[in-house]
């Protein structure tokens, strides 16, 4: 039997599924044809297909879907030609003529997109502060409105040199309010009975009514039990039922926002089913076809052109449409919230493969559960990297046990090699004042400490009232904290296990670890590293050294995904096998731009030549 699935459409293109151990199940069903109208109930799915899809799922591992499908072209991933040049960030091109290298920052910043920040100038701005990437966030605002952000940054990127990276986060699994009826927020005092419901409202919203966007939502949770509104900022006591009225008092008076997370707790602990009962499959508008195959652990799901296969019952939720999305419009890294397993992971990073294969799209995990925690090791293996997400974490374990939890994601990414983010409420004070609280300092000083990939502004940048003052704080305490960790010599003494599997990786980590050594050693100017697809400087950068990494690659995607990683200053530059050539080229190219002079003292080693040089620049 055939490991993976064709599909096969009528205009007779045949699209092979992604090989993977999810598809490897028989398909005990023998050829059977399954009307879309009675799966409708059973998974609570929105079907509007005009054309009646029907799946044929034949014995031989075949299925074969009776309307037109046709594979989306993959977003082309943008490799410039122009063999004469070098580009680099125009920010950090002034950073290093003004201060030198030794200045500038390491950790890398991401600021979350939303009406505040919005504009082409806006943005600009950002950029301008240090945002070295753009985050959208699909639980907020519709396509629309983020395909036009991701278009004024790429125009930002175009006309002004800049090389800010887009990661779109997605919605996962989490129940949340409705967007209350457009206003800002709700105020909800102490005492006050509130409904929370599932039953739909045209205009004529009642009075101190939520509705939650999980239609389980009153069936699960019981009398007793406590609700909490973005993980504690205010907290419910469940008092009655009613039908799909759930009455609530409130207990711990806040403001609520629109489209704010929601979580339950019994006797203490987090309801932990919520996840699992959860549809599988997000009902948001344009998922026109779900089948699930008797007798087997398939769904097949018709997205917009594309037919996909997913296991049913499997307990995460994410948006499909959301991640079509992202790959169409050819964003950096796709944010995944609620990873429970390193499956689901597997499962999307060969959605990927098989939906733009020239397009690389780096798969972030979020950890913000418990069962990510548990699962740590083999989620941050099987992703391109990982996010402390803190928000949706400190309201699933105690928030004292964040900031071990924090270090802990922080120490098992640098091990691995993978990039790693911390983020949520850094700066929160700053959604509303113009200076952030001693504590908040402190907190960002600490990630910076702990050497974070990146810090990762939420509110303070989408919809606070300073987000280039609450930019600009991040960016200034991660240079002070960074200087003042190099004065020290305070060097992280870790153990860096060995990651790749094979003799080649091995020779590229043991150069990598030296070279960094030797340039803390001989207080080296800058390291360069001539990498193709990224993975030299990774190595480079999971070593933490003193000095800057001046990295060159030769795609435009590959330089705008190492924005991301500790330390790496990427630029785009055409070279060849050649070291001394490639050398020679990026001296006179830097020397003719004042970002470097004679005398100034470089390590460089590329993944081409496996071989470390150390000289002055002529
Ligand atoms: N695209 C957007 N449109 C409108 N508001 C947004 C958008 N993105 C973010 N926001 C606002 O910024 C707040 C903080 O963003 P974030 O932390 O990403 O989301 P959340 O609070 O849902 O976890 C959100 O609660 C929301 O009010
Ligand atoms: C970053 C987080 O995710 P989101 O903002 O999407 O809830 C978080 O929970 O901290
Ligand atoms: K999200
Ligand atoms: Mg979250």
């Amino acid at each position: 039997m055939s490991q993976s699935l064709h599909l096969f459409s009528p205009s007779s293109s045949n699209i092979a599924l992604p090989k993977h151990s999810l598809f490897t199940p028989s398909v005990s069903t023998s050829s059977r044809r399954f009307p879309v109208a009675s799966f409708q109930k059973r998974y609570r799915l929105a079907i509007r297909a005009s054309s009646d899809p029907k799946v044929l799922v034949s014995d031989n591992g075949t299925a074969e879907i009776l309307s037109h499908v046709s594979a989306s072209p993959a977003a082309a991933a943008a490799v410039s030609s122009d063999s004469a040049s070098i580009e680099v960030d125009a920010v950090t091109e002034v950073e290093l003529k003004e201060n030198g290298f030794r200045s500038t920052r390491r950790t890398k910043l991401i600021c979350t997109i939303g009406p505040a920040t919005c504009g082409f100038e806006q943005l600009e701005a950002l950029a301008v502060g240090g945002m070295n990437v753009a985050r959208i966030n699909m639980c907020h605002g519709d396509r629309e409105w983020h395909r036009a952000v991701i278009e004024r940054v790429r125009r930002l990127n175009e006309e002004k040199g800049y090389a800010v990276a887009i990661m779109m986060d997605t919605e996962g699994s989490e129940i949340h309010m409705d967007d209350l009826g457009g206003a800002p927020s709700a105020k909800a005092e102490d005492g006050e009975i509130w409904t929370f419901t599932v039953r739909a409202f045209g205009s004529s919203r009642p009075e101190r009514t939520i509705n939650v966007n999980y239609d389980g939502f009153a069936e699960d949770v019981k009398v007793g039990d406590e609700l909490l509104v973005d993980g504690g900022m205010v907290r419910f006591e469940v008092i009655e039922k009613i039908g799909p009225d759930v009455k609530c008092r409130c207990t711990d008076p806040g403001l609520l926002l629109p489209r704010a997370n929601l979580t339950f707790w019994r006797d203490g602990s987090l309801v932990r089913e919520r996840n699992a009962m959860l549809p599988t499959i997000s009902s948001k508008a344009g998922c026109s076809c779900a089948v699930t195959v008797f007798g087997s652990d398939w769904c097949f799901l018709l997205v917009e052109d594309c037919l996909m296969v997913t296991l049913v019952g499997e307990d995460y939720e994410t948006d499909w449409l959301d991640i079509d999305f992202g790959i169409a419009e050819g964003v950096d890294f796709i944010a995944i919230s609620f990873v429970k397993s390193a499956e689901v992971i597997y499962h999307l990073k060969s959605y990927i493969a098989a939906r733009s294969r020239d397009s690389d799209i780096s798969v972030i995990a979020k950890i913000e559960s418990i069962d990510s925690l548990k699962n740590l090791e083999e989620i941050i293996k099987a992703s391109d990297g990982a996010m402390v997400a803190r928000g949706d974490l400190g309201a699933q374990i105690p928030l004292e046990q964040v900031p071990s939890a924090q270090q802990r994601i922080v120490q098992v990414c640098r091990q691995l090699n993978k990039p790693v983010i911390v983020a949520s409420q850094l700066l929160e004070s700053m959604i509303e004042y113009p200076t952030p609280t001693r504590a908040e300092v402190a907190d960002v000083s600490e990630a910076v400490r702990q050497r974070a990939d990146a810090l990762m502004l939420s509110g303070e940048s989408a919809m606070g009232q300073f987000p280039e003052k609450a930019l600009a704080v991040v960016r200034s305490v991660s240079v002070r904290i960074e200087k003042w960790w190099r004065e020290e010599k305070r060097h992280e003494a870790m153990e860096l296990p060995e990651v790749g599997s094979s003799f080649s990786d091995s020779i590229s980590e043991e150069i990598c670890s030296s070279a960094a050594k030797m340039a803390n050693n001989l207080e080296v100017d800058a390291l360069f590293v001539y990498t193709k697809a990224g993975h030299m400087a990774s190595l480079l950068s999971r070593c933490r050294p003193d000095c800057p990494i001046f990295a060159f690659t030769t795609t435009t995607s590959v330089r705008r995904r190492l924005n991301l990683q500790w330390g790496l200053i990427p630029f785009r530059l055409s070279f060849t096998d050649d070291m001394e050539t490639n050398l020679n080229k990026t001296f006179s190219l830097l020397k003719a731009r004042g970002m470097i002079k004679s005398g100034d003292l470089v390590i460089a080693v590329s993944d081409m030549l496996q071989s470390i040089q150390v000289m002055n620049v002529p």
